[in-house]
Order: structure tokens, then sequence, then C-alpha cells
């Protein structure tokens, strides 16, 4: 039975999708420590996690049997997402469902920001009544500016729209059309910090939006912007932001996120001008019991072969897509790794040619299985379709791809050409409805044939007798030939046979082969053939 281990606290009803599917034993480990999460991991497929759990390097090569780690929520900034990418670990999390909540609270703190809320409350609780120190701005015909304008700035520039704010915005991906069809400005990260009244991040945190706001961006805001962070902490730089506080630049800042939590001591704190929540943004009964659910039953998906959605490493396929396109990743990895097993010495570029129906297909799917059918041959560890891209790129092999809408000959056909040090090869192949798979290239040489798990190739002389003697071996050590394939260049020139073979052909057989009179190579490969 498969085991996953849960180790934040979710809501019941995610809880409840893991025990009610029924195949997978459900172990809670609520608050485990970082050493005891590395210590167990080893015997769970998939791990469940909300923000506390880091799920570091460590603990996921200690994850021998783990397959997908799921986050109720969106950002996976608590996981080491290259390492599990590169140990053939998915990710998945659950981005739509708390956009809603995290947008109302992001705006609830822009209203609590401008009319001093938490400050009034805890001055007339202490025994004061000051009317005119807790005086406030309106948010109408202020300007807001956005800083990542994915899911949840979108939700919250229709929020400001409704109060009579304007709303800039800047995001590397969006468009000008698509800001004229909402009614704001899309500018400049520059612009947008320059013009704003209000400034609120909504990017996740990568090593690009660690301190995208620093002193450099201060010095261009407006004096007496107020600036908000319900995203994640480190996009703003807080040591900045203090010193832009310090200076008047910064009349006021809400904050939900911290560079480290828990914010035990963080000064900014102890400023009156900043409001500050404990990372509450998603905190709603709706988006807990909505993220839960959805990783609950992306997990449940994903162990039992199925597709979902939110793939944060690998490109998420439906059933439908996943259908079409595997025939073409089939045979992606077969002539991969047949083009990986005939090239003598290392490879340093794979190209990819595709020919009419795959270039209508999710291709990024294809190309993985060209490079782990490749990779698998030179790589010391196990590839998979999750890690192929990000360990040919680790190991410096160059993947060029292009696409071409038809073939002279084939309504379908995926080219392999791998170059290295030593020599090129190229493979070919097509899908015919109904008859499935088969080989049409290998190198200069036109062949048509299925493949098989074991296969012996032979380059030789076109000269009378190389069949018969071919098999002649082969009948002698007890392989039975299942299909075959010969072509040549020229009569009487290079040719080479193909043939698949019913098992394994041992050294000295191949060495009997080898030593034939006009034969130059002969290579055993095996293929990765699904049944
Ligand atoms: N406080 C909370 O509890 C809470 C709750 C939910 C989400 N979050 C945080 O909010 C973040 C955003 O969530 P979302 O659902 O809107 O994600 P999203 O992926 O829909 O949007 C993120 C946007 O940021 C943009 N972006 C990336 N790099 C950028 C850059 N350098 N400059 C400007 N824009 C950039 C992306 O293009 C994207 O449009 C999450 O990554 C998460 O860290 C926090
Ligand atoms: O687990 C939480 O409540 C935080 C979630 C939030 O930060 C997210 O990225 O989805």
């Amino acid at each position: 039975m498969q085991r996953i281990l849960v180790t934040d606290p979710i809501s019941e009803q995610g809880l409840h999708e893991l025990y009610a599917a029924g195949d997978f034993e459900i172990v809670e480990k609520v608050g485990i420590s970082a050493g005891e999460l590395v210590h167990v991991i080893a015997e769970f497929d998939a791990l469940l996690v909300r923000s506390q759990t880091k799920v570091t390097k460590e603990v996921i090569l200690a994850g021998k049997k783990l397959r997908v780690i799921g986050r109720a929520g969106v950002g996976v900034d608590n996981i080491d997402v290259r390492a599990a990418t590169k140990a053939g670990i998915l990710v998945i999390n659950a981005p739509d469902g708390n956009t809603v909540t995290t947008a109302e609270f992001t705006f609830s703190m822009m209203l609590a920001l401008a009319r001093h809320i938490p400050q009034a409350n805890a001055s007339l609780r202490s025994g004061k009544w000051e009317r005119t120190l807790f005086t406030g701005v309106e948010l109408r015909d202020k300007i807001l500016g956005i800083v990542g304008f994915g899911r949840i700035g979108t939700e919250v520039a229709k929020r400001a729209q409704v109060f009579g704010m304007q709303v800039i915005a800047y995001d590397p991906f969006l468009s000008v059309t698509r800001g004229e069809k909402l009614g704001i400005q899309v500018a400049s990260l520059d612009e947008t910090i320059q013009k704003a009244d209000f400034i609120t991040v909504h990017t996740p945190l990568t090593k690009d939006t660690r301190h995208l706001i620093s002193d450099k961006e201060f010095a261009m805001m407006k004096r007496g912007v107020k600036v908000l962070n319900c995203a994640r902490g480190g996009i703003i730089d807080e040591a900045a932001l203090i010193r832009a506080l310090d200076e008047g630049v910064v009349s006021g800042a809400a904050l939900d996120v911290y560079e480290e939590e828990p914010a035990m001591a963080n000064p900014l704190l102890s400023y009156p001008q900043v409001i500050a929540t404990p990372h509450l943004g998603a905190s709603t009964v709706e988006a807990q019991v909505n993220v839960a659910v959805d990783v609950a039953v992306g997990l449940i998906r994903l162990l039992r072969g199925e597709s979902y959605p939110h793939t944060v490493n690998l490109p998420a396929l439906s059933a439908e897509a996943r259908k079409k396109v595997e025939p073409f990743v089939q045979l992606g990895e077969i002539i991969g790794s047949m083009a990986a097993q005939t090239i003598r010495g290392s490879v340093q570029q794979v190209q990819i040619k595709y020919f009419g129906e795959p270039i209508t297909q999710p291709i990024d799917a294809i190309t993985r299985s060209i490079l782990k059918g490749v990779l698998t041959h030179f790589y010391r560890e196990e590839v998979h379709l999750i890690s192929a891209n990000l360990i040919a790129e680790e190991i410096g092999i160059e993947v060029i791809e292009t696409k071409q809408p038809r073939h002279a000959t084939y309504a379908n056909l995926i080219e392999v050409q791998l170059s290295g040090d030593q020599s090129k090869v190229a493979v070919a192949g097509t899908v015919i409805p109904g008859h499935g798979l088969h080989i049409i290239q290998m190198d200069e040489y036109s062949v048509d044939i299925a493949p098989s798990e074991a296969m012996v190739l032979t380059w030789h002389r076109d000269q009378p007798g190389m069949i018969g003697h071919v098999g002649g071996i082969l009948g002698q050590s007890g392989v039975n030939i299942a299909s075959m394939q010969v072509s040549r260049q020229e009569n009487g020139g290079q040719a080479m046979m193909i043939l698949g073979v019913d098992r394994e052909v041992d050294a000295m057989h191949l060495k009997q082969i080898r030593d034939t009179v006009g034969m130059d190579r002969v290579l055993y490969i095996e293929l990765p053939i699904q049944s």
C-alpha cells in the first residue's frame, strides 16, 4: 500500500479525501522536526505540506520512494524544487483555492493602513480617545501600484477599481492589451513604483524577486507612499524598508510575511506605522478547505497514475492530451535510446526534428521522453521525465528542436540526431495508426521495422551469405529472430541489418558475428518498450 505523510495542519476535508480514497496509508506527523523528517521520509511515497515544513535537499535525497510532494497552497519556496526535479519527484500545488481569500486579505490590510485601524483599536483599548491622531486617507482617486499581476494581483486590482482607485501594474507577462481590457495601466517596475500612492507586491519569491523592492526602488517612490507585502517575505528588502520608514519616504507598511518566519523579533514590529499579521493571507475556512482538498485529490490522482493540472516541475496534461501524445512519447524514448546506444563516444548535442502531427501535440512531453531515452545510457543515476531537461542542462548537452508542419512521405515523423566528440548518429521513427511504432531511418539507411525490447544491429558489406550467416549464429545460440530488415546504400556497398530477437544475445555469439568476413560492426541493444 502506498504511504502518504502529512506534516503540516491541513483541513479535515482534505484529510478526509485522503482517508476516503481507501488505497493509501496516511500518517500524520504535524510539527515533525527537520531531523526526524529526514529520518522517516524513506518510507513514504508522497509528502503533503503547507508552508511550515521545509522540504530541503536532505529530505528529498532521503526520500528514496518519494514520488510526489504536495503543497496545500500556492508558494513552493519552502520546497527545494530543483532538488526534487533532479530526483524525479513531482511537486504539485493548489494555486486556485486561496486567490480570493488572499486578495480580500490584502485589501483589508490596505484599508487598515489607510485608516490606521489596528493602531486606533490598540489606542482605545489602552484607555485613550485619540481622534485627530488617526486621521486617515481615502482610497478613492489614489494610485495603486501592483507588482506581480497573476491570480492574486488581478483580484486585488478588481477590488481597487470598485473603490475608485487607479491601477498601474508591472508584470513581465502582462500585455498592454490585457491591461486595456481590465482598465489598468501596464508599466515598467520603475514607473509603477514612481507613480503609486500604495504599492502591493504579488510575485512568488524567487532568486529574481528577492529584494525586488530595495533602497534603489524606495528612493524612486513618492514621499509618504504606503507599501504592502502579503505575498512572501524577502520580496521587499526589510532593512531597506526600515531605512525608508526612518527617512519618512514610506508613511506606512502592511506586512503579512517576513524574511524570517515566525517573525518573533523582527525590528519592523516596533514601528507604529507598520501593521503586521502572522502570515494569515490564506487563512480563511474556505481557502483552507479548497487548497487541502485540491492538493489531496492531486496526490491521490498522481499516485494512481492519473493526471492533475497543477504540477510545478512538469507541464500538466489533460487525460485526453496525454492519450494523444502518448504514442509519440513512447516513440521518442525508443529512438532516443536507440541513437544513444549506437553513437560512438559521448553526446554533446541532441537535435530533434519534428514533422507533421507531433507539432500539434504538447511537444515538451515528447522532448523530455527523447532526452530520457538518450540520457539513461549516459547518466549515472536514473533519469525521469521530470528530471530529463534539468540533467541535460547540467551536463551541458545542447538540445535543439525544429518543427515542420509536413514530411514528404510520412504523416508524422520524429528524427533524433546525436552529435558527440567521436561521431554522429540519426534515428527516425513514425507512428502508423493501427500498426504501432516503426523505426524508418537509421543514419543513411532507410528501414521499416517495429522496435522490440531486444535487437541486434549489424553494419556490413552487401554480399551473399551475410543474412544466413548471422541467422545461423543466432540459431546456434538459441536466439529466435522475430523480425528483420536489411537495407543497403548500393549493390555491393555498405549495408545494415536490424533484427528483433526474442532474448539477449551473449557476448560469445556477438563476437562470432563480429568476426564474420565483411562485418564492420555489431551491436546488441535493449529498448524501453512499454507493454
Ligand atoms: N500571504 C499568504 O498567505 C499568501 C497566500 C497565497 C499566495 N501567497 C503568495 O502570493 C504569490 C502570488 O500568488 P498568485 O496566486 O497570484 O501567483 P501567480 O503565479 O498567479 O502570480 C504571480 C505573478 O508574479 C509574476 N512575476 C514573477 N516574477 C516577477 C517579477 N520579477 N516582477 C513582476 N512580476 C513577476 C508572474 O508573472 C505572475 O503573473 C505566491 O507565489 C505566494 O508566494 C501568499
Ligand atoms: O499555508 C498557508 O497558510 C500559507 C499559504 C500561502 O502562503 C500560499 O503560498 O499559498
